[in-house]
């Protein structure tokens, strides 16, 4: 299970007046228990969704408060947090390193799996898991951002983490490759966690925040976590028309 207590998170800001630097706040504190499979995150850019998604895994450390991951404090224990619960990016490029998927994968075993060739029959069984066993040996630039999608969750995935926290990971994509990895999602045994511009993938989670200004302002079902978060954008284009 996933806590936060009180968590914050500061970041210095420069002064637009031109004075010193000021402590600025970009998220909490917030208090929550995530228990349930399905966990959407939704709110405007700049509302503080990828720092409250980073908090999960220990990317970004609270300034204040804690983030525990089944009793793992993330500020302390970071590698065994991180190896329970797997990030994958907007953008797959920020995380694939490697030439080749299958090398790609295959790092990310190297860790849990020490023997090279096992590492590599396994890199090679979960490439085939996710439709890219013909993709295995091609250069990574040559694949389609929807294949990089894939490629960056199967790497992530080929560790089986306990949770997989995902940040907008069907933005870049169009229909087609967002409703596969939609489906990809849907059909894990882990508990994802998705951050997500998507209302039609938010109304298929069990639980959805809605964040704002740095704050989880509804915690609900999808209906009434949208119709507050509907209401919201509403109120900000009637602010800003
Ligand atoms: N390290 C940092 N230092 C200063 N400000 C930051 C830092 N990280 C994020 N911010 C600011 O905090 C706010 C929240 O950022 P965050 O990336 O969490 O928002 P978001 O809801 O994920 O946005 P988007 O939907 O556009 O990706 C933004 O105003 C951002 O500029």
């Amino acid at each position: 299970m996933i806590e936060l207590d009180g968590a914050e998170v500061t970041a210095w800001s420069p002064d637009p007046a031109g004075g010193p630097d000021r402590v600025v706040r970009l998220l909490g504190p917030v208090d929550l228990r995530l228990t349930e499979r399905r966990v959407a995150v939704v709110g405007a850019n700049g509302s503080g969704k990828s720092t409250l998604a980073r908090l999960l895994n220990g990317l970004v450390l609270p300034s204040a408060g804690r983030v525990r991951v089944d009793g793992l404090d993330t500020a302390t224990d970071g590698p065994a947090v991180r190896r329970r619960v797997g990030f994958v990016f907007t953008d797959p490029d920020a995380q694939i390193v490697m030439p080749t998927p299958l090398e790609d994968v295959a790092l990310s075993l190297r860790r849990t799996v020490p023997d090279a060739r096992e590492r590599e029959a396994r890199a090679a069984a979960t490439l085939a898991r996710f439709g890219l066993a013909d993709r295995a040996h091609v250069p990574v630039h040559a694949l389609s951002g929807g294949q990089r999608q894939l490629l960056a969750l199967a790497a992530v995935l080929a560790t089986d983490p306990q949770v997989l926290v995902c940040d907008e990971p069907t933005t870049l994509l169009d229909l087609r490759w967002r409703t596969r990895v939609d489906d990809l999602l849907a059909g894990l045994p882990q508990q994802v966690v998705v951050v997500t511009h998507d209302l039609e993938a938010a109304a298929r989670a069990e639980r959805v925040l809605v964040v704002d200004e740095g704050a989880v302002v509804a915690d609900d079902a999808p209906g009434p976590a949208l119709a507050r978060y509907r209401s919201l954008m509403a109120g900000a284009r009637a602010a800003h028309p």
